[in-house]
């Protein structure tokens, strides 16, 4: 099967506190994942749970503790960013954030052209600034002078993604790219995923803590719980039969978008997140209504169950009776 993009064994420990009182942090715990040409795939999960933390890794963002990343079979060197070539562009969640709002958003696309060297002449440029911008449903005129703040959030974000258009990606990674747009824009947006995969081959790497869009628009995804990967499969066999405790929870109560949760330089985390990270065995086990005594032991390995992987000690053993394993949302406990 020909994969793209392969993340293996990737880990990110950050270390926190001060001198006296210091803690690290298994953000991404052993992560494995990879995503195959026109394709889709999701990472979701709660706020915190490691996910932007992979996507900036991927990036060249961050450094990895360990793992590593290969793209088109190239393996990611010491001292070089293979992987982050024209072949791979980012989409943020603050479409506001990612243009300076004192310069005009063109120059970002003329920027582009000139990084990459995409055209010869201005008028090159221009029409093939004009042909990404039709993508999303503008055109070169509707920003030709124009600031950021002239943009509304959804248009902007369609600008960014234009951009990112640019130079013909073939993976782009969007990191609650419709967390900050308008509901009513966002479907233009995932949409607008699909179309580029199923018209152009484009892959997604689609970074959210959103199921509901995830469902809609994703081909695979890859649950987080505490910076491991608790069940990955299709979005049919995670979302609509979820095996995993936590992925049952997730579906039951969907956390709202909070911007002002993301980590912002000054890290604290809850005692009870705290805890969670620094856990034995299941991290998910002090809030899992189906503990078992070897949950608080042993940390379990993703094991195959119907053709998704669950990182679940409820699946250890040969085949039992689906409907005693998969606990029905009324006895998740929704604390
Ligand atoms: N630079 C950093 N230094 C220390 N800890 C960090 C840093 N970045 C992230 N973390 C911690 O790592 C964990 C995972 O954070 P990460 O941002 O990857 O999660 P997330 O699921 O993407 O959440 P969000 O959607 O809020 O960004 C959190 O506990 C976070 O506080």
């Amino acid at each position: 099967m020909e994969k793209l993009l392969e993340v293996e064994n990737l880990t990110k420990i950050f270390t926190l506190g001060s001198v006296i009182s210091r803690v690290k942090i298994t953000a991404v715990d052993d992560v494995s994942f990879f995503i195959k040409p026109a394709e889709i795939f999701a990472l979701a999960g709660e706020s915190g749970c490691g996910k932007s933390t992979t996507a900036r890794i991927i990036m060249g963002f961050e450094r990895a503790t360990s793992g590593a990343i290969i793209h088109n079979g190239r393996r990611e060197g010491k001292n070089e960013k293979v992987w982050f070539t024209e072949g791979i562009q980012a989409i943020f969640q603050d479409p506001f954030a990612t243009f300076n709002p004192l310069r005009t958003v063109e120059r970002y696309f003329f920027e582009t052209i000139q990084n990459y060297r995409l055209a010869t002449s201005r008028q090159g440029a221009i029409e093939r600034i004009d042909a990404k911008l039709r993508l999303v449903g503008l055109t070169y005129d509707d920003l030709a002078g124009k600031y950021p703040s002239e943009f509304s959030g959804g248009q902007l974000q369609r600008i960014s993604i234009a951009r990112a258009l640019l130079t013909d990606p073939k993976l782009i990674i969007a990191d609650e790219p419709v967390s900050m747009v308008d509901a009513s824009l966002r479907m233009s947006i995932v949409n607008l995923f699909k179309r580029l995969r199923d018209e152009f081959g484009v892959s997604v790497l689609y970074i959210t803590h959103d199921l509901a869009t995830a469902y809609y628009v994703c081909d695979r995804i890859a649950i987080m719980f505490r910076g491991k990967i608790v069940e990955i499969g299709t979005v049919e066999q995670v979302l609509m039969a979820p095996k995993h405790p936590y992925t049952q929870l997730l579906r039951a109560s969907i956390p709202e978008a909070d911007p002002q949760r993301r980590w912002q330089g000054v890290i604290r985390l809850s005692d009870v997140e705290q805890e969670e990270y620094l856990r034995q065995g299941c991290r998910f086990a002090g809030r899992c209504p189906h503990a078992m005594d070897v949950c608080r032991r042993v940390t379990p390995p993703l094991f195959e169950i119907d053709g998704a992987q669950v990182a679940c000690h409820l699946y250890a053993e040969a085949p039992r009776n689906d409907e005693v394993l998969i606990a029905s949302q009324g006895d998740i406990d929704h604390a």
